[in-house]
Parts: structure tokens; sequence; C-alpha cells
């Protein structure tokens, strides 16, 4: 069939990684876009039935540009979860590889993957620049496309093989259990693999007015109802200073209309709910035993 499904590319991105297990091909035909808006933004015009953005990762928190999107720039349903292992690598142009660590000027990648690296990198490349790019395959690309500079690109294995880079190190981010957690935004779909580990819900709570224990009664209404909260995160309206918008997931227990009883009673409170998906949530490990993807290179 062949389904087209949108993710942060180039190709070799983690992104593009959790984009094979969640719309593995051929059944699907995973293409890539430029950037985290690109993905939302494509998905929402409808030019994308489905679509895949990372939204947290376990050493450097919230993508906030994805949560930000999701909130300001487009109206697009998130179908589905994905935990992923994150490896996060140092590589360079074969021509550098025998260079010591200390002899490179320039780091390359993604603020999330240079962030899950810091002490390492300020440990190894104390001296080296930091240049952000989109993701760690556009850096992978990067430094391949220079093989006159004594660069490095921190990203995935597959990346590196992909635009021809060396690996110096394997396994630089700076705490061991490293995942991310992936979307799908978009249409639902059958995942064709696996049974999800369980379903979630998210919802964005924005409270009426600032006043003591607004955001208490809105959690304790989830907790009267026995409802499991497995994530809240806080970003700025962009109106006004100190005002928030609250990212709430909630877990879908055996009492399946608990979360719309707590819903109601936090609406019936002022605050606003808009309800971003209620999906089925997959980790990486139980989709049918599978391995890290590789990519086939
Ligand atoms: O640059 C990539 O490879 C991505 O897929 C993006 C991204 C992210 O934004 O978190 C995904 C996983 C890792 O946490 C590092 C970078």
């Amino acid at each position: 069939m062949n389904e087209p499904a949108a993710y942060l590319g180039p190709r070799g991105t983690f992104t593009h990684e959790a984009a094979q297990a969640l719309f593995p091909e051929p059944h699907f035909q995973n293409t890539p876009c430029d950037s985290i808006p690109d993905v939302l933004t494509a998905v929402d015009r409808g030019e994308f039935n489905f679509g895949v953005v990372p939204v947290e990762n376990a050493i450097e928190g919230s993508v906030n540009l994805t949560l930000d999107w999701l909130v300001h720039h487009v109206d697009v349903r998130i179908t589905g979860e994905l935990v992923y292992p994150i490896t996060q690598n140092l590589m360079v142009h074969p021509n550098h590889a025998g260079r010591p660590l200390r002899g490179f000027t320039r780091v390359v990648s993604h603020p999330q993957a240079v962030a899950q690296c810091r002490s390492h990198l300020r440990k190894h490349l104390p001296e080296a620049r930091v240049s952000y790019v989109d993701s760690t395959a556009e850096a992978a690309r990067h430094v391949a496309a220079h093989p006159e500079e004594a660069w490095v690109a921190i990203g995935p294995r597959s990346a590196g093989a992909l635009y021809g880079l060396s690996i110096l190190e394997s396994g630089i981010q700076d705490y061991p259990n490293n995942f991310t957690r992936f979307i799908a935004v978009g249409n639902a779909w059958d995942h064709p693999l696996a049974d999800p580990a369980g379903m979630k819900s998210s919802l964005l709570v924005t409270l009426p007015s600032d006043f003591p224990g607004a955001l208490h009664q809105v959690l304790a209404s989830f907790a009267r109802l026995g409802v499991n909260l497995t994530r809240i995160e806080s970003r700025p309206t962009k109106k006004k200073l100190g005002t928030y918008h609250f990212f709430i997931d909630a877990e879908q227990g055996a009492e399946e209309s608990a979360i719309d009883k707590a819903v109601g009673e936090v609406e019936s409170r002022g605050c606003h709910v808009r309800r971003l998906g209620s999906y089925p949530c997959y980790s990486f490990d139980k989709i049918n035993g599978m391995r890290p993807v590789d990519n086939g290179l």
C-alpha cells in the first residue's frame, strides 16, 4: 500500500528509526521533512496522514519545539507513542579518524543530542565550539560535506553509516538509560507488529486565572477518580510572563470513563481543556522483540 509517513529527517535520524518501527516499510513509506514544524504542519495540512516527531528525552527532558508547535501552530491528534533507546556516537570524517579528540575544533549536532552529552564534551572536547543543526543526521551530513575540517558530529550509528563517517566513540551520553519518547500524529492506524503496552490520553490544560491551589484542584480531580498521571509539563502561554499551559498525560486504566469524568470536573472549574489524543503506547523492546533499527545499512 505504501502509505507515506513524514518524519524529522534527513534519513538516519533517531526519528527515522522510530518512524521505521512505528510505520514499517513496505506497508508505509517513511518520508523525511527538514524540521519538526515541517512534519507537524504537513500533517496538519493533510499532506501526510501520519507523522513522527520526538517529544521527550530521559536526560534532557521535553522537546519544547514539538510541544509549542502542537499548542500554537497546528491542530493534529496524537495517535501513538514509542519509547526508543538512544545511543549517541562521536563521528568524524574518515580523513580525521586518527586525530586525538582534543584536536577537533567543532562539535555539530541537534541541541537535544548535545545536551545529552554535556559532561562528556566538557571533559573530552573542552576547546571545541558547538554548532547546532536541525537533526543529528543533518549534523552527520554536514561533517561529511566538509572533509577538510576537523569537526565531529553527534548522532546515531545509522547516520554515520549513511553519510560515510567513522565512529570514534559510542555511548557518549552522560547517563546510561537514555530513551526518547516519540509521538505519531495524524490519523489513527493499526500497528501491524505489536500489542501496545497500554493506552494514554494527552491533555492541554489552561487555568482560568492564577489563584492559590488552582493546579492542585486540577490534579485532585484526577487523583479522586483514580487516574494515574504519567507526566505533567508546563510551557509558557507566550501571552504574559508567568502564565502557563499544562501538558498532562493520563493513563487509561480499566475504568475508561474516569478521564472523561476528571476532564468534566476540571472544565466545570473554568479550566480550558484541549484533548490532544488518546493513543496506544509502544515500547521498542516489546515490538515483537525487535532490536534497534539499523536502517538496513
Ligand atoms: O536529531 C535526531 O536524530 C532526532 O531525531 C531528534 C532528537 C530529539 O529532538 O530529541 C531525537 C532523539 C534524540 O533525543 C536526539 C535528537
